[in-house]
């Protein structure tokens, strides 16, 4: 059973709305990336499981949603291999507008240029550095606001569900319970066509470290996940944990499920 810790801080999610500032997050831990040193990170683990996946042709199609985009397009680099359709999606507007930023060529966004070295060297240079910013730009046909905690979670938008959903440490930030989590995991599979796949990425410890800040809310586990899954109506589930060396204790995971 997934253990509830109980929150007596701000929840995570008050604190994004109210002071997240993407672009000094994208400053601080994302531009000393250089894909070479061989130490484990969170970004290594996004890259190489989505290009795994992605590429291995478990899920195909043309349109793919990714639920929690934030500012960051790691969640969707491998992606743009494989799907021309793609909505980029986030709760926050700040997150959105920084991302809109890059996919628009604003000077000034964040240089993503390390990962797409790093991901043309996954793909066995099939792409080249250079062509990956561009592939990426054309594939992303949106990025708008989602709230994975509404029984929608594209709210106004009206859209036909998506061949493929992938979620990215997004339900770690959204959700300050089991239930909500459990319920966050229905959400995300409505968006998926019969057939479609879903792929989230997340952490079983469920620690965010804002700033100094530890928001440990629940632990969750892999039959939890599992029984989430099910419920929602998913079959052929493939979970697999992952022990990082990080800077905190951590026990990531990377699941996969077809929607029945
Ligand atoms: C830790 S970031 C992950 C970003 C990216 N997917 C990645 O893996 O690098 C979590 C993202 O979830 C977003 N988020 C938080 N609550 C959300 C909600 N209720 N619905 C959708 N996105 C949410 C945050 O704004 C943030 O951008």
């Amino acid at each position: 059973m997934a253990e509830s810790k109980g929150t007596t801080e701000e929840s995570v999610a008050e604190y994004y709305t109210q002071a997240f500032k993407p672009r000094e997050y994208l400053d601080k831990h994302f531009s000393s990336f250089d894909g070479t040193d061989g130490k484990e990170c969170v970004q290594l683990f996004i890259m190489n499981n989505l290009h795994q996946t992605l590429g291995s042709g478990a899920f195909q199609g043309k349109r793919l949603l990714d639920i929690g985009t934030g500012p960051s397009i790691l969640s969707v680099l491998s992606a743009s291999k494989y799907f021309s359709d793609i909505t980029c999606s986030d709760y926050l507007e700040v997150c959105r507008e920084e991302l809109q930023k890059w996919v628009d060529g604003d000077p000034d966004a964040f240089d993503w240029g390390a990962y797409f070295r790093y991901v043309s060297k996954l793909e066995g240079n099939s792409s080249s550095p250079d062509d990956i910013a561009p592939r990426l730009r054309k594939s992303i046909k949106g990025v708008v606001h989602c709230d994975v905690k509404q029984s929608n979670p594209l709210c106004a938008e009206s859209v036909d569900p998506f061949d493929v959903v992938v979620s990215s440490f997004c339900l770690e930030l959204a959700c300050d319970t089991p239930d909500q989590y459990r319920a966050g995991v229905g959400n995300m599979t409505s968006l998926v066509k019969h057939g479609g796949g879903l792929v989230i990425l997340g952490d079983f410890k469920n620690n965010i470290i804002v700033e100094t800040e530890k928001y440990a809310d629940f632990d969750l586990n892999e039959a939890f996940l599992r029984d989430a899954l099910v419920a929602h109506g998913c079959t052929d589930i493939e979970i697999r944990q992952v022990s990082m060396v990080d800077e905190w204790p951590c026990e990531f995971f990377h699941a996969t499920a077809r929607k029945v």
